[in-house]
């Protein structure tokens, strides 16, 4: 479904060059397969590299036990990245997905298949979109303390757009699954 566009109010997306504002986006990484830190630090390191991006926080590594996967699916690595960025957010998706395409990451019918590489589009400033290709904020964030716990370590005052604080958020979810891996550090890129 697309929105209806109001014809009152300027869709930042449709501004080009230096109008575009910039706007701070939450990205949530994940891999339970291959050499998993390797995925991590190799996203990193392209969303740092991307033209009119700007990585601002890179949260610490946590080992998250699968959810919703299938049987004998091994543990993640999970992550989140707080970037600047004046690119649209459908281009910032495209890009998300290049960079998951350069881990060899295999698309099946299988739904949460172990992955190399996963990198979801959580917040994008305060942009809404219910596309099918995009859907922001992300639909399940608030239910995921692989995604949310990585965020407020990052940014313990973060607000999830209709769902509130995610401290609060994260104290009515069980944590159990997730372990910090202190020794496992993501470079800024
Ligand atoms: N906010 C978003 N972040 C990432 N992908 C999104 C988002 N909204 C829509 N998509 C679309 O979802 C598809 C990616 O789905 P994918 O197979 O990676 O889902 P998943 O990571 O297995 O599950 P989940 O979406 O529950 O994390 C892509 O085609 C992408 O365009
Ligand atoms: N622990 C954990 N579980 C998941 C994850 C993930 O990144 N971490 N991603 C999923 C789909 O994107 C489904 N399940």
């Amino acid at each position: 479904m697309t929105e209806t566009p109001n014809p009152y109010i300027v869709d930042a997306d449709t501004l080009t060059g230096e109008m575009r504002p910039i706007r701070r986006v939450v990205l949530a990484l994940g891999s339970n397969l291959g050499d998993r830190m390797s995925c991590l630090q190799g996203a990193v390191s392209a969303i740092a590299d991307t033209p009119d991006v700007w990585v601002t926080g890179v949260s610490p590594v946590y080992e998250t036990e699968p959810v919703g996967a299938p049987d004998g699916s091994e543990p993640f690595l999970n992550a989140v990245v707080l970037v600047d960025t004046t690119l649209a957010a459908h281009r910032l998706m495209e890009r998300a997905l290049a960079i998951e395409d350069v881990y060899d990451r295999e698309r099946t019918d299988v739904v949460n298949a172990p992955r190399t590489l996963d990198v979801d589009l959580i917040v994008v400033g305060d942009r809404r979109s219910h596309d099918e290709s995009l859907r922001l904020p992300h639909p399940r964030a608030h239910e995921r303390a692989f995604v949310l716990q990585p965020w407020a370590d990052l940014e313990p005052d973060a607000v999830l757009p209709d769902h509130g604080p995610v401290v609060e958020l994260l104290a009515a979810l069980d944590g159990s699954g997730l372990t910090r891996r202190d020794d496992l550090e993501l470079d800024l890129g």
